[in-house]
């Protein structure tokens, strides 16, 4: 997508300087500014800091980490300390482990010195397959939300949680896919976007819409109930850190009191899903899906351009406890449906396995 007329990806691998460059998001929307990441150390840092960030994102990341560690080191205990490295540094979205384990099954069999150079191929293999399938999910989305357009009768609302935008992937997004799409197809429409606390990813979507021209309001996390209960919110789109095969959504926390919302007042809540977004070997979302549990300082300070450039204060009394949950989880009753680069289906074993009969053997 386009930074002031300029099209971007939030990664790419620079040939001229032997590395990969990211946005790094810890300054949006305040500043651009373009990090190199040369070590297996760096990679696992600009993961754990959130440089980089949004499932899909963080399975491209650490697909040119195990490279870089390819090419430092070939041998079979380098593949397992950076394939372990790497696993570590965020619980919840599954395509890390998706995309560690695909490079892994493809490098193990591997004469060590053919790795490296086997391995930045499946990077940049990974990383193209994320545009391709989020451009697909896109013109699944703008289809459905055609159909909404012309019952609406005024411009569509859609609202909007985290950031499932072009920058939490290599391009496009998942949930801003369709929104793109449709808004580049000339529908008329607005998008409600979410603060999301305490990491205001939020304002991460909010400047993507703006520099792509769509019509957006930011809201707190507690509006949205109220404006479905006026009528003012259409269809919810999110995206997602991890699909059960049974249909239960994880995603950024908050994402289940805006499906609950949404049941109580007949708003359809979709989820756009790329598929290495589906872990098939796990199938109750509550209890299966570990949850990552962040710095209690998100809480209780807040962080925000000032004057003197990204200032942080407290907004606790000192000393009071936080707890920060990163996701959580909404069961499949409550998801309309997913929209992926398939098509769409219902939020069911049945709709996914429809969809993907030849991922299913995936399951445990
Ligand atoms: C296309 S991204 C889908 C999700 O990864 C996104 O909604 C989200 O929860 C991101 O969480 P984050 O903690 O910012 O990595």
């Amino acid at each position: 997508m386009k930074i002031e007329g300029q099209p971007y990806r939030s990664l790419w691998w620079s040939d001229e300087k032997g590395c990969l460059e990211i946005i790094d998001q810890r300054w949006l929307p305040h500043e651009l500014r373009i990090q190199e990441v040369r070590s297996l150390d760096d990679y696992a840092d600009a993961i754990v800091q959130m440089r980089v960030r949004g499932a899909p994102l963080i399975g491209a990341t650490a697909a040119y980490g195990l490279a870089i560690a390819m090419a430092n080191d070939p041998s079979d205990a380098s593949l397992a300390a950076a394939y372990d490295r790497l696993h570590a540094t965020r619980p919840t979205a599954i395509n890390l482990r998706w995309a560690l384990d695909r490079a892994r099954t493809a490098l193990a069999p591997l004469d060590p010195e053919r790795r490296a150079e086997a391995a930045l191929a499946l990077a940049r293999e990974i990383a193209g397959e994320d545009v391709d399938i989020n451009h697909a999910i896109g013109t699944h989305g703008l289809s459905l939300l055609r159909r909404l357009a012309v019952e609406a009768e005024r411009p569509l609302n859609i609202l909007t949680h985290c950031n499932a935008g072009w920058i939490a992937t290599v391009d496009w997004g998942t949930a801003t896919s369709p929104i793109y799409q449709a808004h580049d197809a000339g529908i008329d429409l607005h998008v409600w976007v979410d603060e999301t606390r305490p990491r205001n990813q939020g304002a991460l979507t909010a400047w993507e819409l703006g520099s792509h021209g769509v019509p957006h309001t930011y809201i707190t996390d507690n509006a949205g109930g109220h404006l479905m209960q006026r009528g003012l919110v259409d269809i919810i789109i999110t995206g997602t850190d991890r699909v059960t095969r049974r249909g239960d959504v994880c995603n950024k926390i908050g994402t289940y009191l805006k499906a609950l919302a949404a049941k109580d007042n007949g708003v359809p809540f979709w989820v756009a899903l790329p598929s290495p977004t589906i872990d098939w070997t796990v199938s109750d979302g509550l209890r299966e899906i570990p949850i990552e549990q962040r710095d209690p300082r998100e809480v209780s300070h807040i962080q925000g351009a000032g004057p003197g450039g990204i200032a942080e204060i407290r907004v606790t009394p000192k000393g009071t406890p936080t707890r920060n949950d990163a996701f959580d989880v909404t069961p499949a009753r409550l998801v309309t449906g997913f929209i992926t680069e398939r098509g769409l289906c219902p939020a069911t074993e049945d709709g996914l396995a429809g969809l993907f009969p030849d991922l299913i053997a995936r399951r445990a």
